[in-house]
């Protein structure tokens, strides 16, 4: 499955100088990009939010692709623990303002490009006027509350963006447009609903993240503005791609707008949510972040506790339990009985149309959220009898660990 083709988001700017036809010389060799697309390209105004772990490679790759103005904010500090993935940074960069490194590092890359930095943060009372005015935003945040006011800004406004999400070894990325010249309009409520409640999902300083993931996701959204900018070949418009690293995958996640009666717990006034593979309404969810960095919690189907999973796996043979942790995380406590899909896998089409409708279905994870998730997509793909376990199995992790497992 592809998304839409979109014409290209901004009209080519003057003719390129010898200078520029030397530097760009293998983007001009590529019928996808050429003279206009690079011409495109110089034109562009692209707005990163985040000069972290994903704005890093973001504002590399862009910077050296040409895109003419780039903007940059980012309220934060250089801190040494930043360093194993944020590679705009430096050891010389700890402790100076994250825009201010990462104006030098894309001046490094091309001191032609014009570099506009906010050494603030975005909120509520400044987006609008922030992300005003850009073709497109790049977000590489980690937080739900600023994705959220993102989304919601730039559906008002009309502007394309691009979402990125980590967590360990996994990522999503997608694009989002509310209202997109070609194909159906997404958002992010269309993929989870909203924010998650507070202390739901673990953040990346607690949970860890892989630095090269860091890298892989933020290409990917270089990748999609590039695309957009130059209505070159096919976005992720209509898609969330998910990657697990540790199992070297990329799986493709559909995603539709949502019918306009699901309507979940905005945090701005707007519609409802939906998603997954088919068009059937999807029951009232409330939405959470995911291993990936985001996923959906949905009250429906939910288990007691890992006892009440231990019951299930002694005493019904029907039930399909299945484990949707990654391979590694299993492997620390593994759960007796219960068939391993790690939740990339789960979530592709491929992994949806392999369930059975008719049987129970039982999901667990590490702490709740990706089972919460696939439980929503299981039940959209058809499965009449889901469960899931909020929490997840590190109650049972203590327990294996007890025992020395
Ligand atoms: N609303 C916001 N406005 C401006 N910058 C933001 C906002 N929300 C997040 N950011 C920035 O986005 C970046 C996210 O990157 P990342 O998570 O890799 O970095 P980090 O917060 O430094 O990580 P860690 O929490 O591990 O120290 C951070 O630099 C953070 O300051």
């Amino acid at each position: 499955m592809t998304g839409p083709a979109l014409p290209p988001l901004v009209a080519p700017g003057p003719p390129l100088t010898t200078e520029q036809v030397s530097r760009y010389a293998r983007h001009l060799a590529l019928a996808e990009v050429g003279e206009a697309g690079q011409r495109r390209l110089l034109a562009a105004r692209v707005l990163v939010l985040g000069a972290g772990g994903l704005g890093s490679p973001v504002l590399q790759y862009l910077a050296a692709a040409g895109v003419g103005t780039l903007g940059v904010v980012d309220d934060d500090v250089v801190e040494a623990s930043n360093l194993q993935r944020q590679v705009l940074h430096g050891t010389a960069d700890v402790g100076r303002r994250k825009v201010d490194s990462a104006a030098d590092a894309v001046r490094a890359i091309d001191p032609a490009l014009r570099v506009e930095t906010h050494a603030f943060r975005l909120d509520d009372a400044n987006a609008h006027d922030v992300l005003r005015g850009w073709d497109l935003v790049v977000d590489g945040t980690d937080n739900f509350a600023t994705r959220y006011l993102v989304n919601d800004v730039c559906a008002e406004l009309g502007v394309p963006w691009v979402w990125g999400s980590l967590q360990r070894g996994h990522a999503q990325v997608s694009t989002f447009w509310s209202d997109p010249p070609a194909g159906e309009g997404v958002d992010l409520r269309d993929v989870f609903g909203g924010p998650p409640p507070d202390g739901t999902v673990a953040s990346c300083a607690v949970d860890g993240v892989l630095g090269a993931v860091c890298a892989a996701a933020g290409a990917a959204m270089a990748l999609e503005a590039v695309k957009l900018v130059c209505g070159t070949g096919r976005t992720l418009l209509g898609r969330v791609a998910v990657h697990d690293a540790f199992a070297g995958t990329w799986q493709d996640v559909p995603v539709r707008r949502r019918a306009a009666a699901d309507v979940p717990v905005p945090t701005r006034p707007g519609p409802g949510t939906r998603t997954g593979p088919d068009a059937r309404p999807a029951r009232a969810v409330r939405s959470v972040g995911v291993g990936a960095g985001t996923e959906t919690a949905d009250d429906d189907g939910a288990l007691s506790g890992v006892a009440e999973v231990l019951r299930l796996l002694a005493s019904r043979p029907d039930v399909d339990v299945v484990d949707l942790r990654d391979a590694p995380e299993a492997a620390a406590a593994p759960l007796p009985g219960a068939r391993s899909v790690p939740f990339a896998r789960f979530a592709s089409e491929q992994g949806l149309t392999e369930l059975d409708p008719d049987r129970p279905l039982v999901l667990v994870c590490r702490v709740g959220a990706r089972a919460a998730h696939a439980a929503r997509l299981a039940r959209a793909a058809g499965v009449h009898d889901v469960r899931h376990l909020p929490g997840g199995l590190a109650a049972w992790a203590r327990v294996a660990a007890a025992r020395g497992a």
